[in-house]
């Protein structure tokens, strides 16, 4: 971050690509420092829509209002500040006026001429939506400004909008920093704390007693919980996805009740954390699950059945975790796991993960296909012909 910051002094954007959402890539400025020098730049060589973003609740205190819209982007009214008695609006001077005033929160709608030439969209929370405007806003407070950022679309020579090879030659022809949408929310997870304890209680089960810890979690807003034993050092942690069939009602399609048990029993041994994420399916909630399973009955395996429903293979996102273990105090961890992509995650997201503990779940006749779709598609770290199989 910064770099970030020292570019941005510096008088230089930054490339931000999106490559999931749109496929698209926008400069990126703070709104507080741009001048008519920067404004040519990115108007020049962007050729995109001129825009500053900002948090959309901020702008609606200071007075700004929404437009109409049946269109996906969140349009407020554009406006200009008015600078000079003949100003008009479009020339860079003014425009870097206006971005500069926009940055500034003590000014308000009335202190501006609309509708102008400076379009002003509203970004939501960057936990809810990951697109450019969030992104953006949240990129140039990380580096320290306002967070109100100028975003304009990278246009090849062609005009097109989803040439990102194009825009990663624009970054190493000026030495602009180029990051991209995931890079900078795995920052956002690991500065931005969201999520604290909220209650502490004792609580036995049959495989001994715990202590059982709700959240106050303005990350995903769910009900997630963790049941901790008391451990001296690295502490062992299970990241369990809720499976209410496997978990609660027995079913043997899955290994996910076996594995919740077998877990329990080595972190009440070894003292750890278990961190139940209701993140059922892999994240696709219980009625896509099932319709997985319904396809997954007519032969289907459990990583294409999720794709031909529109889905990842895996939705799963551990931002959540990497935030509860840090809300426990535990940033170093041994991770009780046969799936690298949660391995992978917790370290994008700032977590140590010393070391990887394997866990076996009980196979079946009923859950063999499912586990072994999962070692040959998802890359889990099981040795099936060592594992016995039983009923
Ligand atoms: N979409 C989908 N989800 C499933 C299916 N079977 C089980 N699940 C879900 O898969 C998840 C398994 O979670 P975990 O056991 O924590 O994770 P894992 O990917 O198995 O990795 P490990 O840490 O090695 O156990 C649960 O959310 C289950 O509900 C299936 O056929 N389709
Ligand atoms: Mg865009
Ligand atoms: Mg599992
Ligand atoms: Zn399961």
């Amino acid at each position: 971050m910064e770099i970030v910051r020292e570019q941005f002094l510096q008088g230089k954007p930054v490339i931000l690509i999106d490559p999931e959402r749109e496929v698209e890539a926008d400069f990126v400025y703070p709104a507080e420092l741009i001048t008519p020098e920067i404004v040519e730049f990115v108007t020049k060589y962007g050729k995109g829509l001129f825009c500053v973003v900002g948090p959309e609740s901020e702008l609606m205190e200071r007075g700004f209002f929404k437009l109409p819209s049946n269109y996906g982007a969140n349009y407020f009214v554009p406006v200009d500040f008015p600078s000079t008695k003949l100003a008009t609006g479009i020339p860079a001077s003014e425009r870097a006026v206006t971005c500069n005033k926009l940055a500034d929160r003590n000014t308000i709608l009335k202190d501006y001429k609309y509708p102008g030439h400076v379009i002003l969209i509203g970004a939501s929370s960057f936990s809810k939506r990951k697109g450019h405007s969030e992104s953006s806003v949240e990129l140039v407070r990380m580096a320290g400004f306002s967070p109100y950022s100028v975003i304009v679309e990278i246009l090849d020579e062609k005009g097109d909008s989803h040439n990102l090879e194009y825009a990663y030659d624009i970054g190493k022809r000026f030495g602009l920093t180029v990051l991209t949408i995931p890079e900078v929310w795995w920052e956002y997870v690991r500065r931005v704390q969201l999520v604290t304890v909220k209650a502490r209680a004792f609580f036995p089960t049959k495989f001994g007693t715990f202590e059982i810890v709700s959240f106050e979690n303005e990350l995903d807003f769910k009900e997630h919980f963790a049941l901790v034993k008391k451990y001296w050092g690295v502490p062992l942690v299970r990241i369990h996805s809720e499976c209410v069939t496997g978990d609660c009602l027995s079913s043997l399609r899955c290994d996910c009740g076996s594995q919740l048990e077998r877990a329990l029993e080595m972190i009440y041994a070894s003292g750890g954390i278990l961190l139940y994420l209701r993140q059922e399916g892999r994240g696709i909630g219980l009625a896509w699950k099932v319709a997985a399973y319904e396809l997954q009955d007519k032969g289907i395996d459990t990583y294409d059945a999720n794709v031909q429903l529109g889905f990842k293979p895996d939705e799963r996102d551990y931002a959540i975790a990497a935030q509860m273990l840090k809300a426990l105090g535990a940033t170093e961890i041994k991770l009780l796991t046969n799936n690298p992509d949660k391995v992978t995650q917790l370290e994008a997201y700032g977590v140590v993960v010393r070391e990887r503990v394997p866990l076996f779940g009980k196979l079946n006749k009923h859950n063999l296909r499912y586990i072994k779709t999962k070692v040959e598609k998802f890359a889990h770290k099981i040795d099936v012909s060592n594992l016995n199989v039983e009923g």
